[in-house]
């Protein structure tokens, strides 16, 4: 269906009645779930999207437009359970623009129309429900919720639940009657405790359900009860309908966990206040003066609201927020702007459905519905086993989503998730997609509970944490399961390891896991350096997804994406020199090329190539310099790994652990007789010049920034071949700071201890000469 009035010429009266009507039926729908049940059936765009075209079509077609159109009334449920009471004055909607240009277009006729000139009071749009609280000579009589903006449904007693709504307001001069109205939401923070309560309420239902079952000596479903569980305490989807159900819920007749959930959600729930209605003659002239007076009288006011003197003041505003709409405590759809001046409010007046003097600018949303299509379990270079969310692609903040982590099977629990569920996806910013939970009414009980695989999906062995208290499931066979190969193999090629281009994912997939021939080149890393020619040209691979490692399937034919990526077909002047069968491809080529230009690489990123958990390229290169060599790191004790700077004890651990395992070792010995060098030449061995007499002896230098002349490891070469100790951080007991450009927080901490700072020409006599050969301090100072 169109979302907006773009085709609208064509549509003949007949058509346009139609369509009118089965909108009509969808947003009815849709309105009922919202406002009775706190569901939403449909993400708000698409919502938006159908009352938009309505309005549309009534506009090209009036006749269609009756009085009882949605686009005439203020949203509320067809029927609802709670008692309800007649507001004193009507609580209305509001109007929406989706654009800047509409926002600055309706202000410009809002300022024509009052004839002089407008302050706005912009506020954000606060994602809640709106309450009505009656205060009769300062005593709360009663709270209600907006209904269809005539009659409300009382919510007195959830209401004084709320430390937010007082029942008496502070102050005296109180009118008779006065109707405060305000939003109600639960803050993010609150929202996220809320919903791990509910996870935690699903896991004690179970638990007392397994009680129950074995102390009536019954078998016990688990299953069942997990899904039962689901039921009673679903994750909510949004602050929005969490808030909305936790003040319209009755909870006298809860107990038990149900009355616990219901008390934390009531709990949850705040109140800021953005309006009047019934009040004869306030003493004050402004909206924005209403706040002052009712924050005098203890009501809660938002602090965002702004006075603004200008459209152009107003435009600001809703981009700034655009751009920090999560840095704000609870959720925003948009801006509300408001004519600030009251007498204009009365001048301006109202539609049925909205006041003429306020409009809402709602940003894009970031939140759409879309279905989980499945929970899969992919496996990473670490072993870790990692539940994922696979959707039917959705458009949210400007891209196509189709997969998003669930990170491990207690988050899949705690989202109360299950396959073929509708989900509430969200993309905010540049933030990663994640999956919100279910929209629950959305099932009709083919759904399915997720369950977590008991062997790993690549090799077959079973997960297991590998740490007591571990949440997360790893597979242990690190050796030789064909995802954790392929992982350290695309790891070795990566721009932080080994810096192989030609070695990349799809190649790592290749070598590992082809789909030809039937036995890999590759079962661990060990054999990487003796790859040849004649080994990869065969290979034939299926492609994978970047993100979760599943086969990619072509969209038109179904089967699977397949390529040979090594090998290309004879040209004809080879075919003449009787080279029949497949070439090796420029690929093929260049990675046997740069495996071999690998091998003698520098020795940090060697030692990061060996997926040594916790050695990426900062620990490597500390290591490298310090050492000098891969045997010296393995002949070192715990305290001396530990005791070199940017090392310590759990990397020392990690290393010794790492050396303890044979294939391990039988990857370093393939590698040493494939010709890989693992030291760096001409260092002078662990530490320094132990044996004394260098210039430096006991003396410790620090070089940062770039010193001319000098790589950042060969600098703290130069510092200890002299005998001197090269330290990564300026202290009481650095002698020298070596600073050329670039040095940061390094330089000012010398400067601020009085540390003697060098340039690189100076630095260059200190290694070389000793600091005697250095100029007096204040000399150089002044040079
Ligand atoms: N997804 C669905 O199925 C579904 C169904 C119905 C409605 N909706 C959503 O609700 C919207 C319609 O609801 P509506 O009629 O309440 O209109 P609205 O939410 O667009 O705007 C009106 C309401 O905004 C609230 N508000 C928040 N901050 C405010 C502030 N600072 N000043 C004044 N008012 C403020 C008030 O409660 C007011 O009643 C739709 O645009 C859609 O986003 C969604
Ligand atoms: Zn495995």
């Amino acid at each position: 269906m169109a979302d907006d009035a773009r085709d609208l010429p064509d549509l003949t009266l007949d058509e346009a009645r139609a369509e009118a009507r089965e909108l009509t039926e969808r947003i009815l729908e849709a309105k009922d779930a919202y406002y009775g049940r706190d569901t939403s059936l449909v993400d708000d765009a698409t919502y938006d999207g159908w009352m938009r075209r309505l309005e549309a079509i009534e506009r090209a077609h009036p006749e269609l437009a009756g009085q009882d159109s949605p686009t005439q009334m203020v949203g509320a449920a067809e029927g609802t359970t709670l008692a309800t009471i007649e507001h004193a004055e009507r609580m209305l909607s509001l109007d929406n623009v989706f654009s800047i240009d509409e926002l600055r277009e309706w202000a410009t006729k809002a300022q024509d129309a009052a004839g002089r000139r407008v302050a706005w009071l912009t506020e954000l749009k606060i994602d809640g429900l709106a309450i009505n609280l009656r205060y009769e000579n300062g005593v709360l009589t009663s709270a209600a919720t907006r209904g269809d903006g005539r009659v409300g449904e009382i919510v007195t007693e959830n209401a004084l639940r709320l430390a937010d709504i007082p029942e008496r307001l502070a102050g005296e001069g109180h009118p008779r009657i006065v109707e405060v109205r305000g939003e109600v939401f639960i803050p993010v923070e609150a929202f996220e405790k809320l919903n791990a309560l509910q996870a935690d309420l699903r896991d004690r239902a179970v638990a007392e359900g397994r009680e129950r079952a074995e102390s009536r000596g019954r078998p016990f479903d688990e299953d069942k009860a997990l899904l039962s569980a689901v039921r009673r305490f679903p994750a909510f989807a949004n602050p929005r309908n969490a808030a909305s159900g936790g003040l319209r819920q009755q909870i006298e007749k809860k107990s038990g966990l149900e009355l616990e959930a219901a008390l934390a959600r009531v709990g949850s729930l705040r109140l800021y206040v953005h309006g009047i209605g019934a009040w004869q003659n306030p003493p004050v002239e402004a909206q924005s003066e209403v706040y002052a007076l009712l924050k005098e009288w203890g009501l809660p006011i938002s602090p965002h609201p702004k006075v603004c003197a200008s459209i152009d003041e107003v435009l600001a505003f809703v981009e700034y927020y655009g751009e920090h709409r999560h840095s704000v405590e609870h959720e925003l759809d948009g801006i509300v702007v408001k004519v600030d001046e009251l007498a204009l409010h009365d001048e301006l007046g109202a539609t049925s459905r909205a006041p003429r003097w306020a409009i809402a600018y709602k940003y894009p949303p970031e939140e759409v519905h879309t279905r989980l299509l499945d929970i899969v379990v992919s496996v990473g270079r670490t072993g870790r086993a990692t539940p994922y969310a696979v959707m039917e692609p959705a458009h949210v903040a400007g891209s196509v989503v189709r997969q998003a982590t669930l990170h491990n099977q207690d988050v899949v629990k705690a989202k109360g998730v299950l396959i073929g569920d509708t989900v509430v996806l969200r993309k905010a910013g540049d933030v990663i997609p994640e999956v919100l939970g279910p929209v629950v009414d959305k099932r009709d009980g083919t759904e399915r509970a997720f369950v977590m695989p008991a062997e790993c999906p690549e090799c077959g062995t079973p997960l297991r944490p590998m740490k007591e208290g571990d949440i997360d499931l790893r597979c242990p066979n690190a050796k030789d399961c064909p995802a954790q190969v392929r992982g350290r193999v695309e790891h070795i090629g990566s721009r932080g390891a080994l810096d192989i281009e030609a070695l990349g994912e799809v190649t790592a997939a290749a070598l590992t896991q082809p789909d030809v021939p039937a036995d890999p080149p590759l079962h661990t890393e060990a054999a990487l350096f003796d790859l040849t020619l004649d080994q990869i040209v065969p290979i034939e691979v299926v492609v994978r997804d970047a993100e979760t490692g599943e086969r990619r399937v072509d969209e038109k034919t179904g089967e699977y994406v397949r390529r040979a990526p090594f090998r290309r077909n004879p040209t004809a002047a080879e075919r003449k020199e009787g080279r029949e069968g497949p070439q090796p491809s420029s690929q093929a080529l260049k990675l046997i090329d740069e495996l071999e230009k690998a091998k003698t690489k520098d020795l940090w990123r060697l030692l990061v190539s060996l997926n040594i958990r916790h050695v990426g390229p900062v620990a490597a290169r500390a290591l490298a310099t310090y050492f000098g060599s891969l045997d010296a790191i393995r002949a070192a004790s715990r305290e001396e790994l530990a005791g070199v700077e940017g090392v310590g004890p759990i990397i020392a651990d990690s290393l010794l652990e790492w050396f303890e395992v044979d294939w391990h070792i039988e990857i370093l010995d393939r590698w040493r007789a494939a010709g890989v060098r693992f030291e760096t030449p001409g260092h002078p061995g662990p530490g320094a010049a132990s044996a004394g007499g260098g210039v430096l002896d006991g003396l410790t230098v620090v070089a940062t920034g770039s010193l001319e002349g000098y790589s950042r490891e060969g600098a703290q070469e130069a510092i200890m071949k002299a005998g001197g100790k090269a330290a990564s951080s300026v202290s009481k007991k650095t002698d020298f700071v070596a600073a050329g450009p670039g040095a940061g927080s390094k330089l000012a901490k010398a400067e601020h201890l009085g540390v003697r700072i060098l340039d690189a020409a100076q630095f260059h006599i200190l290694v070389t000469e000793g600091p005697g050969a250095l100029p007096p301090a204040a000399e150089a100072d002044a040079g």
